[in-house]
């Protein structure tokens, strides 16, 4: 590092550490070293690497470097390898985000543990962090990535300040309607983003919202809400789609009312589970978990210093498991939250997959049953019907891609129907640079031909988090060098993900142009 950029980093730490309030004895204890070389840092005077950065950075819970323009990282794949060994399933993006927005209502503390450090969590932190959150990582025992975020709302939400940019690329901040039903009278709040999948409509969540008399108007790239007054009223209403985000915003809203809320057609998914577990800690009474009919009586006022630790990610778990089976494999998958994926594994079986399932246990959030679920070689064949998702209790809809992939690799014609999605299918269409074949019959249906001599390519990853996911996957299968090029779209709802599969056996490197 040149002397006059370490001195401007030095400065810059020191900024971030003094306004967090700390000396510099107390950050070296905390990144075990002495407050000697602290203070080196601070005066430029000594080499910092970039995971030393970043270890400051989680310490301190605040970024101290953005280093020119972001650069776009690829991933290179030495594929044709048999992987071994066993592999973790991380905490879900999906109830980690959902969470994050959930802790709004909480006036105290609330200490989200072991959360995926993904960029989809990045970039809602960033959102809380700018409308004045205090979000911080907590620091790991083990000196890995710090998990575990504590979070911490002021009185009053800066929301005029909010990140547009960092909300603008996440759906998820949709989210925040509910959390912050009695915040303000009237605010504005950006468009949601996200993968782009086609349209994917947020009319349910004005309908559900409408419901506790919230009103929406979209104008020029912005929402804007005006809030009703708070009331005791009871509320029965129906979802018009049983959608995940819109039955946890109408969870939310009710969260806050004291009358009895009653909302039909809800999701039971897994996400929406996970977030009625944390209010429910916070004193919300909520009947019906896991169905799709919850009756909810909420709390005006809810104060308390809570930690919650957000369940498996069934996704993480199909990903890990088709990484296992596209290489023809044996691995055992850890901790998959089996409720989840009883219909993935039981349609794996018709294809001819054979699995080996542990006995169950729980996972930390005390209510998701989880188990091990271990690989074993199969000869693959097409099943007999086509494969299609449902809402939950059905087979996953993000898990549906995962499903061209193992249908490559399998003998025979199957036909994936994504009734869900208007992109999501089209994307599986890029197997084919690997050697699949994988024929769009319309932009819902596909069928693809197998099995698969997979062969080694450089491919883009499209803007969808598993159908790239789903390509590397692939990648691993397929022998001699693959590249897959700006993978933030992956970085979105994985962690580590490729030094997870390195782990098991992989031969994956990042680089960047
Ligand atoms: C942050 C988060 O939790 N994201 C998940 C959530 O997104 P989210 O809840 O935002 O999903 P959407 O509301 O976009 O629903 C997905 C699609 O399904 C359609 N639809 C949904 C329900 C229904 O009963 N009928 C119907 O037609 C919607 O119109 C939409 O096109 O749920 C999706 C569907 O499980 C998942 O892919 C996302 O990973
Ligand atoms: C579509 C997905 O998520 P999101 O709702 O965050 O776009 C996904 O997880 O595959």
């Amino acid at each position: 590092m040149a002397q006059q950029t370490a001195e401007t980093v030095g400065v810059l730490l020191r900024d971030v550490r003094s306004h967090r309030g700390w000396t510099q004895g107390q950050l070296a204890s905390e990144l075990g070293t002495s407050q000697s070389a602290v203070a080196r840092m601070e005066q430029g005077k000594q080499n910092l690497s970039l995971k030393m950065i970043q270890r400051i950075e989680d310490i301190l819970g605040q970024r101290i470097v953005n280093i020119g323009a972001p650069k776009m990282t690829h991933l290179r794949v030495e594929g044709g390898h048999r992987l071994s060994g066993a592999v973790d399933v991380n905490t879900s993006k999906n109830a980690g985000v959902a969470l994050l927005c959930a802790s709004l209502i909480n006036r105290g503390t609330t200490t989200l543990r072991n959360l995926a450090r993904i960029e989809e969590v990045n970039r809602i932190v960033e959102v809380l962090t700018s409308i004045g959150v205090e979000c911080t990582w907590l620091p790991s025992e083990d000196g890995e990535q710090a998990r575990d975020l504590l979070i911490r709302r002021p009185a009053t939400l800066n929301l005029d300040g909010m990140d547009v940019e960092a909300a603008r690329r996440t759906r998820s901040v949709i989210m925040l309607l509910g959390p912050l039903l009695d915040e303000r009278s009237e605010y504005r709040l950006p468009y949601a983003g996200g993968c782009d999948l086609g349209t994917r409509t947020v009319e349910p969540h004005m309908q559900a919202l409408r419901e506790f008399g919230l009103a929406v108007e979209a104008t020029a790239g912005f929402y804007t809400v005006r809030a009703p007054e708070a009331d005791r009223a009871d509320r029965t209403f129906v979802l018009t789609e049983r959608g995940d985000t819109v039955t946890e915003n109408a969870i939310m809203a009710a969260a806050h009312r004291e009358g009895v809320t009653v909302i039909r057609n809800a999701s039971p998914n897994y996400m929406v589970q996970d977030l009625c577990f944390y209010l429910e800690a916070l004193g919300v009474t909520i009947d019906g978990v896991g169905t799709t009919t919850l009756r909810i009586r909420g709390k005006a006022r809810i104060d308390a210093d809570i930690d919650y630790w957000p369940s498996e990610d069934p996704i993480e778990a199909m990903s890990l498991i088709t990484a296992a089976i596209v290489t023809n494999s044996e691995v055992t998958v850890r901790r998959v939250p089996i409720e989840f994926m009883e219909i993935e594994l039981a349609t794996l079986a018709t294809m001819g997959q054979k699995l080996a399932i542990s006995g169950e246990y729980m996972a930390r959030n005390g209510h998701t049953r989880l188990v091990d679920v271990t690989t074993l070689p199969s000869e693959l064949h097409a099943p007999t019907d086509k494969i299609h998702p449902m809402p939950f209790p059905g087979l996953n809809i993000d898990n549906l891609p995962f499903f061209a992939v193992i249908a490559a690799n399998a003998t025979g014609q199957t036909m994936i129907h994504d009734w869900v999605y208007e992109n999501r299918a089209i994307y599986l269409t890029e197997l084919n640079r690997l050697g699949a074949h994988v024929q769009l019959l319309d932009p819902h249906r596909i069928y693809v031909n197998g099995p698969t001599k997979w062969r080694a390519a450089e491919v883009g990853c499209p803007p969808a988090l598993r159908p790239a996911a789903c390509i590397l996957l692939a990648m691993l299968a397929a022998r001699g060098t693959s590249e897959l090029r700006n993978i933030y779209v992956i970085e979105r709802g994985y962690q580590d993900l490729a030094e997870r599969l390195n782990s098991i056996g992989a031969k994956i490197e990042y680089f960047q142009d």
